[in-house]
């Protein structure tokens, strides 16, 4: 049976509790201390590692070197899980959020609140951000009372949103003319695997602090990959977000196509299940659209904003990426739609001819 020692400054009575339940957690370090970023030892990188690989490398590496204080702005349907996942490993968790009342599930498991994005920063040693787009990522690193006037030597920004690579660049710009550090790590997975710890990290930027929130990242996620320069994540996570648009509107195509030869779509969905084009997605997801139900785990919205992200990345190298070109205008027309904030699988109706336009 193992205890936690809890030293840093929030005496949360909840939290204290969930730290003395922390023998049911392996992957938890023994002890939280309060110690700068820049303090930590340099330790070995590998560029991939999977959570039982990395569990193991934590409890040898990592025992006195978690940030003691973790920041957490942006609780929509990823922050939430996310920072719940910490919280639950025993984690001292600070949060903020646009809309406030997002934040009381949080702060009844033990999280600290403050009032704004510069007063989180100011108060932990790493602050993560998951926010929509790029606007808002901006708006909260840069803005008013943002992360950045918080910052100072020492700390860490990591932000976990999807936005493009001129987006990452200036935010990791303007986090560094703090003399903090910056990662950037958006996230493949969707609601489901942010609730179950099993995301994947597209890590790029800072080294150190990548080496320092590893352990952080294999609480909420299953793997995690470093991929040099800031810019190269964003990538990435946009790139494997344009094949999924495109796979979705691909299989709305064949789902409604069965349908009108008079095929059953759930046959459809059973039969691709077991061939070369199987897909986790498809049998998540597929059973739900023939029965044109699309409970949100991934937002239309954000689904169409990869796409835009993803062309204007293909066009700054002049990549040629028709067919995401055309699932992306199905995505905008499904927004007019007002089918913005349903799940990205919605996209289908698109494809039924019976939309009225929002006015
Ligand atoms: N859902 C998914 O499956 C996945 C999403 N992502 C990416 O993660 C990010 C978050 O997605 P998700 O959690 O689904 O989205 P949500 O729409 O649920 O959450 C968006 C968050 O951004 C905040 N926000 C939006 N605009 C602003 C603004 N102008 N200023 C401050 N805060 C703002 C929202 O605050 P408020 O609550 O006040 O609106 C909310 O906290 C996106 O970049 C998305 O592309 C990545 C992987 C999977
Ligand atoms: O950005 C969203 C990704 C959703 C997923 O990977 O399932």
């Amino acid at each position: 049976m193992s205890f936690l020692v809890k030293t840093s400054y929030s005496h949360n009575l909840a939290s204290t509790a969930m730290l003395m339940c922390s023998s049911f957690c392996p992957q938890i370090p023994n002890q939280f201390r309060r110690r700068p970023i820049s303090s930590f030892p340099a330790r070995p990188l590998f560029s991939v590692s999977f959570k039982a690989l990395s569990s193991q490398a934590n409890n040898a590496s990592t025992k006195d070197e978690l940030p003691a204080r973790i920041g957490f702005l942006g609780i929509g349907i990823m922050g939430s899980p996310m920072a719940q996942n910490l919280l639950k490993a025993g984690c001292d968790v600070t949060v903020w959020n646009r809309t406030k009342s997002k934040c009381d599930p949080l702060i009844s498991l033990g999280a600290e609140y403050k009032s704004s994005p510069e007063e989180v920063a100011a108060s932990c040693d790493v602050t993560f951000a998951m926010l929509a787009d790029p606007e808002s990522a901006v708006d909260v690193a840069c803005g008013k009372y943002g992360v950045v006037s918080g910052m100072s030597p020492g700390k860490g920004y990591v932000d976990v949103s999807t936005v493009d690579v001129e987006t990452s660049k200036f935010i990791s710009g303007h986090i560094k003319t703090t003399g903090a550090l910056f990662l950037e790590a958006p996230v493949s997975g969707s609601k489901k695997p942010a609730e179950d710890g099993q995301l994947i990290f597209l890590a790029a930027g800072d080294r150190s602090l990548y080496e320092t929130v590893s352990p952080l990242l294999d609480i909420m996620g299953k793997s995690r990959f470093y991929l040099g320069d800031v810019g190269n994540g964003a990538a990435m996570k946009l790139v494997v977000n344009m094949i999924m648009g495109s796979m979705m509107a691909s299989f709305s195509e064949g789902l409604l196509l069965s349908e009108k030869v008079g095929l059953d779509p759930n046959v459809l969905v059973e039969v691709v299940s077991q061939g070369a084009i199987s897909a986790p997605m498809y049998s998540m997801k597929g059973p739900s659209m023939v029965q044109s139900r699309y409970p949100t785990a991934f937002p239309l919205k954000h689904q169409q904003k990869d796409l835009r992200l993803a062309l204007g990345l293909a066009e700054s190298v002049s990549q040629p990426i028709p067919i995401a070109a055309a699932a992306n205008e199905l995505y905008k027309v499904a927004k007019s739609h007002g089918l913005s904030d349903q799940d990205f699988s919605a996209v289908i109706e698109t494809l039924k001819g019976k939309l009225q336009k929002q006015q």
